[in-house]
């Protein structure tokens, strides 16, 4: 710690931030002295690893993460965990709950598994060999499945949508475990349904969701032949995410250890990032509970329903023209970005722009070629329409949001995330609209 208070730290705090790719990096506090990282690192040293360069540090605005010590040079091992401290499905198959999954019919999921491991590891508490791993996991979330009803209903409809159905999942996946729970009651003193409820549940789930690694494993008999594809990997799953990071991450099957090594350089004393995905905000929000700014992956969408209210009743051939769009595939993912419309969005919009003696013309427009001036005008002014549409609702959202800041203070946190939400989606929606105006501007003029 003292080191950090010298003269090259004060520097550093000086200059405030620093930028990695596109991501701004702000200098963190060392917090690897905390006693749960000091047992992290005595357990993890015992299993064999040693890359402690990589040190526990929070950050300004993103929170915990791993700093480096030392600079990285493109293609430098970041971390190399071995096999040993990663949990899988074989470690559990392995363990003394084991026994129990092979005997039950029919089989759970990998995920199953990997949950009720964890729900029961961390109520063995001092008992359990994970312990050093399961006191540095967070407590609770972010994750849409820990937001209350009112809140969610302030993100994009979209948004909503995707929320309700992985809030079904997760709770029909906690109901269709509850009978293997119930065959673990000779492995505890207490009643099975006051170690598994669904907030447990929840918190595994959360738990494996937001931190596991990729990493391919043989099916086994004993489980669904579902994905395997999880690894939760202690220490190496504090880096945080940033769209720019450029690394590579495997298991190295040479030398039995998971590897990541970054591309770009990396400073000394600098956040270390790896990507999670190119994933735009309502991904990450749905899958890890947070979102970036400037996400250059970030989107809006637009649903069949905005699409419905915006297309003319007059129109006698609109039943069919949702038809013909829905063989063809088009309904889904129609979004507004940085740059515009996407080429699904307007196209979709020419097809709800023709005219009924244009109508044989539809699969031209799928081609990409012109109908007529109207018809690629027609297209854009509905864009326009829909974007307005889009902002305006925006703004009625954080109105509500700012009223709900000042009366409900419990949820300010989550509500601060919706709100991020929808400013992230300002910006794009705004930068659409200037778009489609010049658009407009250009489009060859009607007859
Ligand atoms: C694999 S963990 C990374 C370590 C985590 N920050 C921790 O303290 O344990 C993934 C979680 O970290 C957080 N996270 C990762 N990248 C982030 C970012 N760029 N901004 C904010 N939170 C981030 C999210 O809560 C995410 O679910």
């Amino acid at each position: 710690m003292s080191k950090r208070k010298g003269r090259a730290y004060r520097r550093r705090r000086r200059k405030g931030s620093v930028s990695l790719g596109t991501h701004a990096v702000e200098t963190g506090a060392n917090i690897s002295h905390e006693p749960d990282f000091v047992q992290l690192r005595k357990w993890l040293k015992k299993k064999g690893f040693n890359g402690f360069y990589l040190v526990p540090a929070n950050f300004p605005d993103i929170g915990r993460g791993l700093m480096t010590r030392k600079a990285l040079e493109p293609g430098d091992l970041v971390i190399a965990l071995p096999e040993k401290c990663l949990l899988t499905t074989n470690t559990i198959l392995r363990s003394y709950m084991g026994e129990y999954i092979k005997r039950w019919k029919p089989c759970l999921s990998p995920l199953q598994a990997l949950c009720t491991f964890l729900i029961a590891e961390r109520h063995f508490g001092s008992r359990s060999p994970w312990k050093p791993y399961i006191d540095v996991l967070p407590k609770t979330y972010t994750c849409p499945v820990y937001l209350p009803e009112e809140v969610i209903e302030l993100f994009p409809s979209p948004l909503v949508k995707r929320i309700h159905e992985q809030k079904r999942m997760v709770q029909q996946l906690y109901l269709a475990s509850k009978c293997f729970f119930g065959s673990l009651q000779p492995l505890f003193s207490e009643l099975v349904e006051k170690v598994f409820t669904y907030d447990t549940f929840r918190w595994a789930w959360c738990s494996i969701n937001t931190r596991t690694i990729y990493m391919e494993h043989k099916q086994s008999e004993f489980l669904t032949q579902e994905p395997n594809v999880y690894a939760l990997a202690p220490y190496l799953d504090l880096l945080n995410h940033s769209p720019s990071a450029q690394v590579t991450a495997a298991f190295n099957q040479k030398s039995k250890h998971y590897e990541i090594r970054t591309v770009t350089k990396c400073r000394r004393y600098e956040q270390v990032f790896i990507c999670y995905g190119p994933h735009d905000n309502q991904r990450l929000l749905l899958e890890y509970g947070f979102l970036t700014n400037s996400n250059p992956h970030n989107v809006v969408y637009v649903n069949k329903e905005l699409l419905c209210n915006h297309v003319s009743e007059k129109d006698k051939l609109v039943n069919r023209k949702m038809l013909f769009l829905q063989d063809e595939g088009l309904l889904e993912n129609l979004t507004f970005g940085f740059d515009g419309p996407s080429w699904r969005l307007l196209t979709v919009l020419k097809i709800f722009c023709l005219r009924a003696e244009e109508y044989l013309q539809r699969k031209k427009v799928l081609l990409g070629l012109s109908i007529t001036a109207d018809n690629e005008l027609g297209s854009l002014e509905l864009a326009e329409k829909i974007c307005f549409h889009l902002i305006n609702e925006n703004q009625k959202a954080m109105q509500n949001i700012s009223r709900l800041l000042n009366e409900i203070v419990e949820v300010s946190d989550h509500l601060e995330l919706v709100a991020n939400v929808r400013r992230e989606e300002l910006q794009i929606l705004q930068a659409s609209a200037e778009v489609l105006q010049n658009m407009r501007v250009t489009a060859p003029r009607r007859s």
